[in-house]
This record gives C-alpha cells, structure tokens and sequence, in this order.
C-alpha cells in the first residue's frame, strides 16, 4: 500500500513495548532513577561532566537507540547528581538531516519518561535572527515554530498511544512558563542578564544552514533563532506530560543580508560553544538549585 509524507509505515513507528524494552534495560544498568533529563547540543555537552557519581552508558549499548554521527555530539548517556537532583544527561542528540525519522530522533524522550523523568531541559546551538541578539547570547526558549510538524512530519502522526498522553496535545504552554521565569531571575543573579534573551526558535529539517531569504522569511514569521533541532523533541515530552525548560545558545548570526560574506558553518559553531560554555553550565546548575528535589512539591 502506498504510504504518504505524512504517515510512516507502521514499521518504522516505535512501539511501546520497544520503548519499554530500552528504559528496562536502562533500569538493569543502574539505580539511579532520574527525575530530570538533559539533551545536549552541538558542543554542549560539557554539561553531563558536570553531574556527580556518573555513570556512563554509550549509544552503542543501548537496545532500540540510534548512533550519533555529528561532530559535536558524543554518544553516550550519563546518569549522575546535579545540584542534587538525580538526572539523565544526552550526550550527543539525533537529527532529521542524519537521516533519522522523527520517531527515532525523539525516541529517548520517550524512554526518559518511562524511567520517570518529569522535567525535560534541552540546549542547542542555533543561528540569531533577532536583530538585538549577538553571537554568544544565550535565548531562553519561550515558544518554538515547529517547521517539519507544520508540514506533517510530527513525531505524534500514526495512531495514538492513549498510555503517552492524549491525540490533540496543546503546544501554547509547550515551554513551562514557571521554569522559564525562574531561568531569567537565576541568570540577573548570577550577573549575566545582559547576554541572556528570550525568544521563538524555528526549528528546520536541515543539514544547509538558511539562504538569505530563508533567514529574512523566518525572521518574519516570528522566529528569533533557528536550529535542526529541538522542536520535535519538545512535542513528544509535552504529550506525555514532561515540563520543559530549553536554552538556544546563539553561536552565530544568519546571514540575511546580501552585502554580507560571512558564512555559516559548522567550525565556528563548535568555536562559540566553548566561549560560553562556562556560562551555559553554571545557568543550569543555578536552576536547578533552586527547583525542588522532592517531586510531590514540584510536579502537583
Ligand atoms: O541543535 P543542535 O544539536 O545543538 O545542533 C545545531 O548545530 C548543528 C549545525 O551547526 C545542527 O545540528 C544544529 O541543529
Ligand atoms: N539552521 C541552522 N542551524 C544552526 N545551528 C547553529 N547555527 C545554525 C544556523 O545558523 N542555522
């Protein structure tokens, strides 16, 4: 039978007992039982050396999980303890443009949930649009334009799983209001309001980074920072109910103008990421020192 852009043939959808199968296994490997779960972008992923009584679990090992192929991303979950707080650390995420379908690239997310992860915190390195913003500036995200969803490649097409969450998930409080105004206070506190932003990241299927009226039609459409990634991952923690917090670190700005010849690229992408590195890892312990550890206070 023919299959459409939209709906993957049932094969190459997870199902739940595939997911159950990773987070058993998982669970096999440690006891440690995370309550907060943290993807890692390009270059970020200094941010699992920063947990405590680390244990670390490579991709490779994992049944059901895909292998990172992007220089930046190493390919290994880290459990360990962060500002007190039991945690899951990606070391390393999945893209579209590796040639993953959205089921896999948001495949731990769901996995995360089974282990009883509740809230999501997701980092990426994307290119500025907004015009106020420098490379550097790191963008609280409050909203995202989900491009490959809008045009049917949603992790949630296929039939639903009511035991994840419901058919029609909201996304106008996809970006937990509460963490992201603990995020902005957390950073005037730590004296780095200045370079720390808040606005929409566009995700888009990649790998080309944006032509010139790409980035001057995304820029209309609202969106303050482009990645190729994210979204996705967002939408399927939402559905089964995860609260998220995501940061953009911007580590360089679009070209929208045709006078210019600078060059997007992959180098100076990783080049940013260690300039504010440092930064980006003490905003996130800060938050998470003052989030609750006892869930029942945190998640009611
Ligand atoms: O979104 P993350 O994984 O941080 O990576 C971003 O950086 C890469 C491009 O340099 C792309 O993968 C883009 O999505
Ligand atoms: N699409 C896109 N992704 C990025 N990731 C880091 N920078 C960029 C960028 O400029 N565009």
């Amino acid at each position: 039978m023919a299959t459409t852009a939209t709906t993957a043939p049932a094969a190459h959808r997870c199902s739940y007992e595939d997911y159950e199968a990773t987070a058993d296994w998982l669970r096999s490997q440690t006891e440690q039982r995370p309550k907060v779960a943290i993807i890692c972008g390009s270059g970020l992923g200094g941010l699992a050396e920063q947990l405590e009584n680390r244990v670390v679990i490579p991709y490779k090992d994992i049944p059901n999980f895909p292998q990172t192929t992007v220089e930046g991303h190493q390919g290994q979950l880290v459990f360990g303890t962060l500002e007190g707080h039991q945690c899951v650390c990606m070391q390393g995420r999945f893209h579209t443009y590796e040639g993953y379908d959205v089921y896999k690239v948001t495949y731990p997310v769901r996995v995360f949930s089974l282990l009883g992860v509740r809230t999501l915190v997701v980092t990426n390195a994307a290119g500025g649009l907004n015009s106020s913003f420098s490379v550097g500036d790191i963008m609280l995200i409050k909203d995202h334009i989900n491009m490959p969803g809008l045009v049917g490649n949603n992790p949630l097409c296929g039939p639903n799983d009511d035991r994840f969450g419901v058919r029609f998930p909201c996304m106008s409080d996809a970006y937990d209001r509460d963490l992201l105004a603990l995020a902005q206070q957390t950073a005037e506190g730590q004296g780095i309001g200045a370079f720390v932003h808040q606005g929409v990241y566009c995700m888009v299927g990649g790998p080309t980074f944006e032509s010139i009226a790409e980035g001057r039609a995304l820029r209309t459409l609202g969106a303050d920072a482009v990645g190729m990634s994210t979204a996705l991952e967002v939408v399927v923690a939402r559905h089964c109910g995860l609260r998220v917090l995501g940061f953009s670190l911007i580590t360089n700005m679009v070209v929208t103008d045709y006078d210019s010849t600078l060059k997007a690229n992959h180098a100076e992408v990783l080049d940013t990421t260690l300039m504010r590195t440092q930064d980006l890892q003490g905003l996130v312990r800060g938050i998470l020192a003052q989030m609750p550890v006892d869930p029942e206070d945190l998640y009611k």
